[in-house]
């Protein structure tokens, strides 16, 4: 049997806009209420996606801010980038905005497979961050975007399903419709 193929992939933004639970409502299935600011964590899980096995790692990177450099260990050996916001803090927006630029200045590519992720949807009545403004941001990026709750865990799998198949594509293996099981 093939080994599985490895795919990292590294969880960019502003802090407190919920890195880390998007993260650990997808590999294990909960949420947590507190704020516990993260140094860098991984996570792993293992996939199959038509017929094949997959381990993914999630790069819990420290949130980030308009003045922080780039993280230069996050520019090598990453497949694919989610970068977060919160719905309900336009500095979030900004940041991440900025964060983009920076990938694209130190990879000097113009295009890596990434998910612009507008977290905390379920806190819409305090929305600053327009839907239109992420959708207009990610056409700009030819990247997807998604708002998520990771505390309702809406949309969550989604973000890393649709990752997946970026990557497939941008390495040439695409497989049309494919699902996670
Ligand atoms: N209402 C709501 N709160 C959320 C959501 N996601 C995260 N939070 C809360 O927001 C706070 C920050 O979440 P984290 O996941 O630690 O955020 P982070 O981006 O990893 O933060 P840093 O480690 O500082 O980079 C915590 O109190 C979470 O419970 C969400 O979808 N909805």
């Amino acid at each position: 049997m093939p080994a599985p193929k490895q795919r990292k992939i590294a969880l960019m933004g502003y802090r407190s806009v919920g890195k880390s639970s998007l993260s650990m409502q997808f590999v294990e299935g909960k949420f947590i209420e507190s704020y516990d600011p993260t140094i860098e964590n991984t996570f792993k899980k293992s996939l199959r996606i038509n017929s094949t096995d997959y381990e993914l790692i999630l790069v819990d990177t420290t949130g980030q801010d308009e003045f922080s450099m780039f993280p230069s260990q996050y520019s090598l050996d990453v497949h694919g980038y989610v970068l977060v916001y919160s719905i309900e803090n336009l500095k979030s927006f900004e940041v991440v905005t900025a964060l983009y630029d920076k990938l694209v200045d130190i990879t000097g590519k113009t295009y890596f497979p990434s998910v612009l992720v507008g977290n905390k949807s379920d806190m819409h009545k305090c929305r600053e961050v327009p839907a239109e403004d992420g959708r207009k941001l990610a056409e700009k990026w030819k990247a997807t975007f998604l708002e998520t709750s990771a505390k309702h865990n809406v949309s969550v799998s989604q973000v890393f399903q649709t990752l997946l198949n970026d990557i497939e594509r941008a390495d040439g293996n695409e497989k049309p419709n494919c699902s996670i099981n």
